[in-house]
């Protein structure tokens, strides 16, 4: 399938831009940025941060406005824009008749788009049906959650469907790259802490009860769980690391059991072949002193979920870490397994 993506010349972009070389089914046709990019070959308009050569067929495609009818003959769209103008540009390709595979987080609770990580609600693809965003239902969007809602929902997965959950509490470590290029000043971040993220709190209580809410039809009946969350920036590259900490509805017996939950828990696109799918989701470490973000945040391609210190709480219930590649799991490498499901359900291709 031949694939466009907005946003193009940023980080999530150029993830987008690695990532999906040698893709065995989707090949990029179209790169889309601002007026500032349009026009100029893409190795003009992008400053690569990538640590892999430029391909050559993409140094020297065009970048085009990000126009629909700019795009003619791309099957859908990868959007890594900015979230002062996705809003607008995503709907105006959905209205166009595309299908929108989004990073930002201007439709992410909008209740007609699946908020969609495929291991935890493959079925909230169905929502894309009472989507009307183009007459014949050609257009539509399906976003991928902030990428601390995205390990931090994965992580939680298999406790809700074993003991149910009651309340959460818990600290982000998030790396710099979270903050594009060229990002929190040097100045601000190295040998430092920041333990504040502008607009990052609000959205990781709701996104998590959207991600683990029950689709009835064609409403989802979200979790009443409270989530006190902190957000910090600390200076790792990639990786975001959280610290949770759990009340469950009916907790384990020991840690054995809560391991267990992981153990037992059965993927729902295990057996689906998506590309980009982990072989193995879960990573639970013994070791205490990991998961790391710079020893772990790339195995299984950026997609694995790393979780330790699983312990019993003093406070709450249970006490754990998890982690995962925020550029990678949490946002493009996401999107392109949100895309590859979408094809195996038969919406895409
Ligand atoms: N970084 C991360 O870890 C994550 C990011 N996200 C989300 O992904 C999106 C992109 O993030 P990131 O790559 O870090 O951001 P960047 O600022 O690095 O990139 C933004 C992109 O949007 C384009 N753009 C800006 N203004 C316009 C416009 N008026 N019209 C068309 N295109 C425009 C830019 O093009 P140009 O170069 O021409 O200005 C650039 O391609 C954001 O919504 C972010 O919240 C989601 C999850 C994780
Ligand atoms: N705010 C995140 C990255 C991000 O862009 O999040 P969102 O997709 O929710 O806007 C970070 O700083 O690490």
């Amino acid at each position: 399938m031949k694939v466009g993506i907005l946003g193009a010349t940023g980080a999530v972009g150029q993830k987008f831009i690695r990532l999906l070389q040698g893709h065995p089914w989707f090949e990029i046709e179209a790169l889309g940025a601002s007026e500032r990019s349009a026009g100029k070959k893409y190795k003009q308009a992008a400053n690569w941060i990538e640590d892999v050569v430029l391909p050559d067929y993409i140094k020297e495609k065009t970048v085009k406005n990000c126009d629909p009818a700019e795009f003619e003959g791309v099957d859908f769209v990868f959007s890594g824009l900015d979230s002062s103008v996705a809003g607008e540009i995503e709907k105006a390709f959905a209205e166009a008749g595309f299908p929108v595979i989004s990073n930002a987080k201007n439709y992410r609770q909008d209740p007609t788009v699946p908020l969609l990580v495929p291991e935890i609600n493959p079925d909230h693809i169905e929502l894309i049906k009472t989507q009307s965003f183009s007459k014949d239902g050609s257009g539509w969007i399906v976003t991928n959650p902030n990428c601390v809602a995205v390990p931090l929902s994965l992580s939680l997965k298999p406790l809700y469907d074993a003991f149910g959950i009651e309340a959460l509490i818990l600290t982000t470590m998030q790396a710099v790259s979270g903050a594009g290029y060229p990002g929190v000043a040097s100045l601000d971040i190295l040998g430092n802490v920041v333990p504040y993220i502008s607009g990052e709190e609000p959205k990781v209580g709701p996104e998590t009860r959207k991600l683990l809410s029950a689709l009835n039809g064609t409403d989802l009946e979200l979790p009443e769980f409270p989530v006190q969350a902190t957000a910090t920036r600390v200076p790792s590259i990639n990786g975001h690391m959280i610290s949770v900490t759990a009340k469950l509805e009916n907790p384990p017996a020991d840690v054995e059991e809560l391991k267990a939950a992981y153990q037992n828990w059965k993927n729902p696109i295990a057996d689906l072949e998506l590309p980009f799918a982990p072989k193995s989701l879960y990573k639970l470490h013994e070791e205490e002193k990991y998961p790391q973000p710079r020893l772990h945040a790339d195995w299984e391609n950026g997609m694995q979920l790393h979780l330790g210190r699983m312990r019993k709480a003093e406070v709450f219930d249970v006490s754990f870490i998890a982690m995962a590649h925020n550029t990678i799991r949490g946002a493009a490498g996401g999107a392109i397994l949100n895309a590859e499901l979408l094809v195996k359900k038969g919406f895409l291709g």
